[in-house]
């Protein structure tokens, strides 16, 4: 079983995918030293011989951490996604490998939920394609197709976070808000649920998605739902790629069913910035087509280069894996004058009591215990005060010798 209690000064962190220098300065600030910062994402190959060496591990939405990638990872302390999405790491596997994996869950709502409302404005007014005649030298003046904001009716699919800012900023122009969610959720300002997605389709003037990727979700919009659309509506997908079918929606667009649409993620997205962006919707002039960038502002980047460090930092130095996305939750309080034990095991019957056994059979007496478990993992930290360096690492062997030990760690 590998150790992972190191000293600070060892700790490697690696932040691919340009994240913030904030984050930099985080790490930096709570006395870490041995920081990597790359500007892209990394190719399977590359990933797993970088994971191999890291212990604290940054990524955005392209890196994906698969099973076999994060095999490699065997001194991973732990995994933050300097964004939203998680769905680019195999949770479970990263649970099962004793990591947590931390997220920033709200820093970007507001950008994306600013560029959505943009969009919105921009497609109802017709501002793509009278734009691209602009470019080619055209001059279109007219008014028709072309409506202000002020009472249509916009349908938010995934009343979350970002959902619910748009329609907040779109109730302030006037709009009527509908929303549908697989979730109960309190409707803000005058918002009112649809009685279900079609309903939505149906009503809805704009329709913009915020669903999470998931089983459920994949392409959750295709021919079937963008034929439910009302004539001349519009689509926005700021969500994940694999939401729409874009195929659909672009034999819809070039039927001109639909007004138009907006598309922030798609399902095969390039891997960096040199590579060319392939897709059935380039050359339609009716459609704002943007690279993934609804999260990308540098106010959104800066709070979660410092957010989700601070997270990172506060696992390594303190244990705590409050708002964790795939692992039992504990908030611990500081542990000064003690030692911090830290067991994460699968949770099976009788650990805890072989875990207390290890403390009493040595006679040392616990100060605090905190435990939490889910259906995979067991995470439970030990305080003792008392015990010298040399015994906490003793203590430490002694839990890692238990059978389904995942991960130890011993924090001084
Ligand atoms: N384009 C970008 O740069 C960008 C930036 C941030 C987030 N995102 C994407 O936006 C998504 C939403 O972000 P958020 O912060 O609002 O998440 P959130 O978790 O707060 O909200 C998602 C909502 O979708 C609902 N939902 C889940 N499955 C559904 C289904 N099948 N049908 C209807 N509703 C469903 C959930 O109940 C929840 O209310 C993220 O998961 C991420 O993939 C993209
Ligand atoms: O999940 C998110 O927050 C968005 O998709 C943004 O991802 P990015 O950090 O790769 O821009």
């Amino acid at each position: 079983m590998k150790k992972t209690s190191y000293p600070k000064g060892d700790i490697r962190v690696l932040l691919l995918e340009g994240i913030s220098q904030n984050a930099v300065d985080t790490f930096r600030a709570a006395g870490y030293s041995r920081i990597e910062l790359l500007p892209q994402a990394l190719p399977e190959d590359a990933l797993k011989r970088a994971i191999a060496d890291a212990h604290i591990l940054g990524i955005r939405s392209r890196s994906q951490l698969t099973a076999e990638v994060l095999a490699q990872g065997k001194r991973l302390l732990a995994v933050g996604c300097f964004c939203i999405g998680t769905n680019q790491v195999d949770l479970d596997a990263a649970e099962l490998q004793g990591v947590p994996v931390f997220n920033a869950p709200y820093s970007n709502t507001r950008s994306v939920a600013e560029l959505v409302l943009a969009e919105a404005v921009m497609l109802l007014r017709g501002i793509p394609h009278k734009s691209a005649e602009c470019h080619r030298g055209g001059w279109s003046k007219s008014a028709a197709g072309s409506h202000e904001a002020r009472g249509k009716t916009i349908g938010i699919v995934g009343y979350g976070h970002i959902g619910t800012q748009v329609g907040l900023l779109a109730e302030a122009l006037g709009m009527q808000v509908l929303y549908h969610d697989i979730e109960t959720k309190l409707a803000l300002g005058n918002a009112r649920p649809a009685a279900d997605l079609g309903d939505l389709l149906a009503r809805s003037d704009v329709v913009t998605l915020h669903v999470p990727e998931t089983p459920a979700t994949q392409w959750m919009v295709g021919a079937r739902e963008l034929a439910r659309m009302k004539p001349g509506a519009h689509l926005i997908n700021a969500s994940r790629g694999t939401v729409v079918d874009i195929e659909a929606l672009a034999a819809t667009l070039r039927e001109g069913r639909l007004g138009g649409a907006a598309v922030d993620v798609f399902p095969t997205e390039p891997k960096g910035n040199s590579e060319a962006f392939e897709s059935a919707l380039r050359g339609l002039d009716n459609v704002i087509l943007t690279p993934h960038v609804g999260g990308s502002t540098l106010e959104a980047q800066d709070n979660i280069g410092i957010e989700v460090a601070a997270k990172l930092v506060r696992y390594s130095d303190n244990g705590s894996t409050l708002s964790a996305v795939n692992f039992p939750e504990v908030s611990l309080p500081e542990h000064d004058g003690s030692h911090r034990l830290l067991h994460i095991h699968r949770n099976v019957p009788g650990m805890l009591s072989q875990v207390n056994a290890v403390f009493s059979s040595r006679g040392i007496n616990i100060d605090g215990q905190f435990l939490r478990t889910d259906a995979n993992v067991g995470y439970v930290v030990i305080d003792v005060s008392g015990a010298g360096d040399e015994q906490a690492r003793e203590l430490r062997d002694a839990l890692d010798s238990i059978e389904g030990t995942l991960r130890t760690r011993v924090l001084y």
